[in-house]
Protein backbone atom coordinates (compact mmCIF):
# COMPACT_ATOMS: atom_id res chain seq x y z
CA UNK A 1 0.00 0.00 0.00
CA UNK A 2 1.05 3.33 -0.88
CA UNK A 3 1.52 6.13 1.79
CA UNK A 4 1.74 8.95 -0.83
CA UNK A 5 5.07 9.90 0.17
CA UNK A 6 7.63 9.49 -2.21
CA UNK A 7 10.93 7.83 -2.07
CA UNK A 8 13.76 9.44 -3.69
CA UNK A 9 15.35 7.20 -6.09
CA UNK A 10 18.43 6.68 -4.23
CA UNK A 11 16.91 5.68 -1.27
CA UNK A 12 14.81 3.12 -2.86
CA UNK A 13 17.95 2.21 -5.35
CA UNK A 14 20.04 1.72 -1.64
CA UNK A 15 16.74 0.22 -0.37
CA UNK A 16 16.48 -2.50 -3.29
CA UNK A 17 20.78 -3.00 -3.02
CA UNK A 18 20.15 -3.73 0.64
CA UNK A 19 17.31 -6.25 0.04
CA UNK A 20 19.27 -7.76 -3.36
CA UNK A 21 22.17 -8.45 -0.25
CA UNK A 22 19.96 -10.19 1.61
CA UNK A 23 19.58 -7.96 4.65
CA UNK A 24 16.26 -8.00 6.84
CA UNK A 25 13.05 -5.94 6.54
CA UNK A 26 13.83 -4.83 10.33
CA UNK A 27 17.48 -4.26 9.31
CA UNK A 28 16.63 -1.69 7.17
CA UNK A 29 14.65 -0.20 9.41
CA UNK A 30 17.39 0.08 12.12
CA UNK A 31 20.28 1.23 9.50
CA UNK A 32 18.35 4.11 8.17
CA UNK A 33 17.52 4.94 11.97
CA UNK A 34 21.42 5.21 12.39
CA UNK A 35 21.44 7.26 9.01
CA UNK A 36 18.99 9.37 10.86
CA UNK A 37 15.82 8.53 8.71
CA UNK A 38 12.48 9.12 11.20
CA UNK A 39 11.10 6.21 11.49
CA UNK A 40 8.05 7.11 9.87
CA UNK A 41 9.93 8.01 6.75
CA UNK A 42 11.28 4.76 7.40
CA UNK A 43 7.61 2.54 7.11
CA UNK A 44 6.37 4.78 4.63
CA UNK A 45 9.44 3.90 3.03
CA UNK A 46 9.44 0.34 3.12
CA UNK A 47 5.47 0.02 2.68
CA UNK A 48 6.32 1.81 -0.85
CA UNK A 49 8.74 -0.86 -1.39
CA UNK A 50 6.18 -3.35 -0.72
CA UNK A 51 5.03 -5.02 -3.81
CA UNK A 52 8.82 -5.25 -4.94
CA UNK A 53 10.13 -8.53 -4.34
CA UNK A 54 13.93 -8.77 -4.30
CA UNK A 55 14.95 -11.35 -6.40
CA UNK A 56 12.99 -9.95 -8.87
CA UNK A 57 14.18 -6.22 -8.64
CA UNK A 58 17.90 -7.62 -8.23
CA UNK A 59 17.34 -9.06 -11.55
CA UNK A 60 15.80 -5.77 -13.40
CA UNK A 61 18.35 -4.79 -15.77
CA UNK A 62 19.71 -1.07 -15.98
CA UNK A 63 18.72 1.33 -18.04
CA UNK A 64 21.70 2.61 -20.72
CA UNK A 65 22.63 5.99 -19.25
CA UNK A 66 24.52 8.90 -21.00
CA UNK A 67 28.56 8.91 -19.80
CA UNK A 68 31.27 11.59 -19.35
CA UNK A 69 34.08 11.63 -21.59
CA UNK A 70 35.83 12.73 -24.64
CA UNK A 71 34.49 12.47 -28.49
CA UNK A 72 37.44 9.93 -29.69
CA UNK A 73 35.32 9.22 -32.62
CA UNK A 74 37.80 8.29 -35.50
CA UNK A 75 40.79 8.11 -33.17
CA UNK A 76 42.06 11.30 -33.04
CA UNK A 77 45.28 11.81 -31.64
CA UNK A 78 44.65 15.53 -29.90
CA UNK A 79 41.48 16.48 -28.87
CA UNK A 80 40.57 19.86 -28.54
CA UNK A 81 38.96 22.22 -25.22
CA UNK A 82 38.60 25.23 -25.11
CA UNK A 83 41.35 26.13 -27.45
CA UNK A 84 43.56 23.71 -25.71
CA UNK A 85 45.41 20.73 -27.49
CA UNK A 86 45.12 17.83 -25.26
CA UNK A 87 46.69 14.43 -26.67
CA UNK A 88 45.08 11.66 -26.23
CA UNK A 89 47.55 8.76 -24.63
CA UNK A 90 46.25 5.72 -24.08
CA UNK A 91 42.90 4.31 -24.40
CA UNK A 92 41.01 1.14 -22.98
CA UNK A 93 37.70 -0.17 -23.09
CA UNK A 94 36.89 -2.17 -19.99
CA UNK A 95 37.09 -0.83 -17.76
CA UNK A 96 36.77 2.79 -19.32
CA UNK A 97 39.98 4.44 -19.09
CA UNK A 98 41.68 7.04 -21.37
CA UNK A 99 45.16 8.57 -20.51
CA UNK A 100 45.27 12.21 -21.59
CA UNK A 101 48.68 14.56 -22.20
CA UNK A 102 48.72 18.50 -22.11
CA UNK A 103 46.09 18.41 -20.00
CA UNK A 104 47.66 21.14 -17.53
CA UNK A 105 50.34 24.20 -18.19
CA UNK A 106 53.40 23.94 -15.86
CA UNK A 107 52.21 27.06 -14.85
CA UNK A 108 48.70 25.97 -13.62
CA UNK A 109 50.24 22.84 -11.98
CA UNK A 110 52.67 25.13 -9.61
CA UNK A 111 49.84 27.73 -9.32
CA UNK A 112 47.10 24.75 -7.55
CA UNK A 113 49.79 23.51 -5.74
CA UNK A 114 50.85 26.93 -4.35
CA UNK A 115 47.70 27.78 -3.32
CA UNK A 116 46.75 24.27 -1.91
CA UNK A 117 49.82 24.14 0.38
CA UNK A 118 48.93 26.48 2.70
CA UNK A 119 45.76 25.32 3.15
CA UNK A 120 46.45 20.82 3.40
CA UNK A 121 45.35 19.01 6.43
CA UNK A 122 45.16 15.43 6.80
CA UNK A 123 42.75 13.82 3.83
CA UNK A 124 39.34 13.59 4.88
CA UNK A 125 36.47 11.09 2.72
CA UNK A 126 33.36 10.42 2.59
CA UNK A 127 32.42 8.27 5.15
CA UNK A 128 29.23 5.92 3.62
CA UNK A 129 28.45 4.37 6.69
CA UNK A 130 27.04 8.03 8.30
CA UNK A 131 27.67 10.68 5.28
CA UNK A 132 30.00 12.61 7.32
CA UNK A 133 33.82 13.05 7.00
CA UNK A 134 36.41 11.08 8.40
CA UNK A 135 39.80 10.30 8.66
CA UNK A 136 40.85 7.35 6.22
CA UNK A 137 43.73 5.06 7.39
CA UNK A 138 43.67 3.93 3.41
CA UNK A 139 44.83 6.81 2.34
CA UNK A 140 48.24 8.56 3.56
CA UNK A 141 48.27 11.78 1.68
CA UNK A 142 47.26 15.52 2.55
CA UNK A 143 44.68 16.89 1.03
CA UNK A 144 42.28 19.74 0.45
CA UNK A 145 39.13 20.54 -1.76
CA UNK A 146 38.60 24.72 -4.03
CA UNK A 147 35.44 25.41 -4.17
CA UNK A 148 34.21 25.04 -8.02
CA UNK A 149 35.19 28.06 -9.81
CA UNK A 150 37.14 29.70 -6.21
CA UNK A 151 40.04 30.91 -8.02
CA UNK A 152 40.91 31.74 -11.57
CA UNK A 153 42.92 28.66 -12.56
CA UNK A 154 40.32 26.47 -11.24
CA UNK A 155 37.72 28.65 -13.06
CA UNK A 156 40.10 27.59 -16.52
CA UNK A 157 40.60 23.58 -15.78
CA UNK A 158 36.82 23.36 -15.17
CA UNK A 159 35.76 24.96 -18.10
CA UNK A 160 38.38 23.05 -20.29
CA UNK A 161 37.59 19.97 -18.68
CA UNK A 162 33.50 19.82 -18.96
CA UNK A 163 34.64 21.02 -22.75
CA UNK A 164 36.62 17.75 -23.07
CA UNK A 165 34.38 15.24 -20.65
CA UNK A 166 31.10 16.92 -22.42
CA UNK A 167 29.49 17.11 -19.20
CA UNK A 168 28.25 20.12 -17.38
CA UNK A 169 30.42 22.20 -15.08
CA UNK A 170 27.35 21.93 -12.26
CA UNK A 171 27.52 18.03 -12.45
CA UNK A 172 31.04 18.29 -11.04
CA UNK A 173 32.73 18.21 -7.35
CA UNK A 174 35.51 20.69 -6.20
CA UNK A 175 38.87 20.00 -7.22
CA UNK A 176 40.37 17.43 -4.80
CA UNK A 177 44.28 18.84 -4.24
CA UNK A 178 46.55 15.42 -2.99
CA UNK A 179 49.98 15.27 -1.73
CA UNK A 180 51.82 12.28 -0.99
CA UNK A 181 55.17 12.55 0.87
CA UNK A 182 57.50 9.53 0.11
CA UNK A 183 55.91 6.19 1.85
CA UNK A 184 52.00 7.46 1.61
CA UNK A 185 49.87 5.63 -0.57
CA UNK A 186 45.89 5.32 -1.36
CA UNK A 187 45.01 1.55 -1.14
CA UNK A 188 42.77 0.12 -4.35
CA UNK A 189 39.36 1.39 -3.80
CA UNK A 190 36.63 3.05 -5.76
CA UNK A 191 35.34 6.30 -5.97
CA UNK A 192 31.61 5.68 -6.60
CA UNK A 193 29.56 5.53 -2.94
CA UNK A 194 28.79 1.92 -1.88
CA UNK A 195 24.69 1.34 -2.86
CA UNK A 196 24.84 -1.05 0.00
CA UNK A 197 26.24 1.27 3.24
CA UNK A 198 23.46 2.71 5.24
CA UNK A 199 25.45 7.01 4.65
CA UNK A 200 25.03 6.53 0.78
CA UNK A 201 21.24 7.96 0.56
CA UNK A 202 22.30 11.50 2.38
CA UNK A 203 25.24 11.88 0.09
CA UNK A 204 23.62 10.78 -2.85
CA UNK A 205 20.82 13.74 -2.22
CA UNK A 206 23.45 16.10 -3.24
CA UNK A 207 23.85 15.20 -7.38
CA UNK A 208 23.47 11.63 -6.94
CA UNK A 209 26.42 8.69 -7.80
CA UNK A 210 29.91 9.62 -9.02
CA UNK A 211 30.27 8.59 -12.73
CA UNK A 212 33.66 9.44 -13.44
CA UNK A 213 37.15 10.71 -12.08
CA UNK A 214 39.99 12.70 -13.60
CA UNK A 215 43.17 12.21 -11.49
CA UNK A 216 45.45 14.87 -13.03
CA UNK A 217 49.01 15.08 -11.95
CA UNK A 218 50.63 18.59 -10.90
CA UNK A 219 54.02 17.27 -10.07
CA UNK A 220 55.57 13.84 -10.16
CA UNK A 221 57.43 12.35 -7.81
CA UNK A 222 61.01 10.86 -8.84
CA UNK A 223 59.61 6.89 -8.66
CA UNK A 224 56.69 5.74 -7.29
CA UNK A 225 53.29 7.12 -7.16
CA UNK A 226 51.20 5.41 -10.37
CA UNK A 227 47.64 5.54 -10.97
CA UNK A 228 46.87 1.30 -10.20
CA UNK A 229 44.02 -0.41 -11.58
CA UNK A 230 44.59 -4.07 -9.98
CA UNK A 231 41.82 -5.67 -11.74
CA UNK A 232 43.70 -5.24 -15.46
CA UNK A 233 47.27 -4.77 -13.82
CA UNK A 234 47.44 -1.14 -15.70
CA UNK A 235 49.40 1.44 -14.59
CA UNK A 236 49.43 4.87 -14.92
CA UNK A 237 52.72 7.03 -14.62
CA UNK A 238 52.40 10.03 -12.74
CA UNK A 239 53.99 12.59 -15.08
CA UNK A 240 53.24 16.32 -14.66
CA UNK A 241 50.67 17.83 -16.40
CA UNK A 242 49.07 14.47 -17.79
CA UNK A 243 45.66 13.37 -16.23
CA UNK A 244 44.27 9.49 -16.08
CA UNK A 245 39.80 10.03 -16.92
CA UNK A 246 38.11 6.26 -16.00
CA UNK A 247 34.50 6.47 -15.78
CA UNK A 248 31.91 3.59 -14.16
CA UNK A 249 28.39 3.28 -15.55
CA UNK A 250 26.80 1.76 -12.26
CA UNK A 251 28.38 1.98 -8.60
CA UNK A 252 29.86 -1.79 -9.01
CA UNK A 253 33.19 -4.01 -9.37
CA UNK A 254 31.83 -4.80 -12.54
CA UNK A 255 32.84 -1.96 -13.51
CA UNK A 256 36.62 -2.83 -13.26
CA UNK A 257 37.63 0.50 -12.13
CA UNK A 258 39.12 -0.58 -8.91
CA UNK A 259 42.15 1.91 -8.55
CA UNK A 260 44.40 3.10 -6.11
CA UNK A 261 48.30 5.64 -5.71
CA UNK A 262 50.78 3.46 -5.60
CA UNK A 263 53.20 3.96 -2.71
CA UNK A 264 55.56 7.42 -3.47
CA UNK A 265 59.14 5.62 -3.42
CA UNK A 266 61.11 9.03 -3.73
CA UNK A 267 60.37 12.58 -3.88
CA UNK A 268 56.86 14.33 -3.88
CA UNK A 269 53.56 13.75 -5.93
CA UNK A 270 50.96 15.83 -6.16
CA UNK A 271 47.40 15.53 -8.16
CA UNK A 272 44.12 17.33 -8.51
CA UNK A 273 40.87 15.35 -8.45
CA UNK A 274 37.55 16.25 -10.36
CA UNK A 275 34.80 13.79 -9.75
CA UNK A 276 31.75 13.47 -12.14
CA UNK A 277 27.75 13.26 -10.85
CA UNK A 278 25.27 12.26 -12.34
CA UNK A 279 23.26 15.22 -12.12
CA UNK A 280 24.16 18.88 -11.23
CA UNK A 281 26.41 18.93 -7.42
CA UNK A 282 24.49 21.98 -6.08
O1 LIG B 1 46.69 9.46 -6.46
C1 LIG B 1 46.23 8.66 -7.27
O2 LIG B 1 46.93 8.19 -8.18
C2 LIG B 1 44.80 8.23 -7.17
C3 LIG B 1 43.91 9.23 -6.45
C4 LIG B 1 42.52 8.71 -6.24
O3 LIG B 1 42.23 7.56 -6.40
C5 LIG B 1 41.44 9.62 -5.80
O4 LIG B 1 41.69 10.81 -5.59
O5 LIG B 1 40.28 9.15 -5.65
FE1 LIG C 1 40.03 7.25 -6.25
Amino acid sequence: MSSGQAISPELRQWMVAQLAAGHSIPALRISMREAGWHDDVADAALAELGPLAPMGVAAAPEPPRQMPGPDLTDSPLEVEADGRKITILQTMQNPRVVVFGNLLTDEECEGLIAAARVRLARSLTVETKTGGEVLNVDRTSDGMFFERGENDIVKALESRLAALLRWPIEYGEGLQILRYAPGAQYRPHYDYFDPVEPGTPTILKRGGQRVATLVMYLQSPERGGGTTFPDVGLEVAPVRGTGVFFSYDRPHPTTKTLHGGAPVLAGEKWVATKWLREREFK
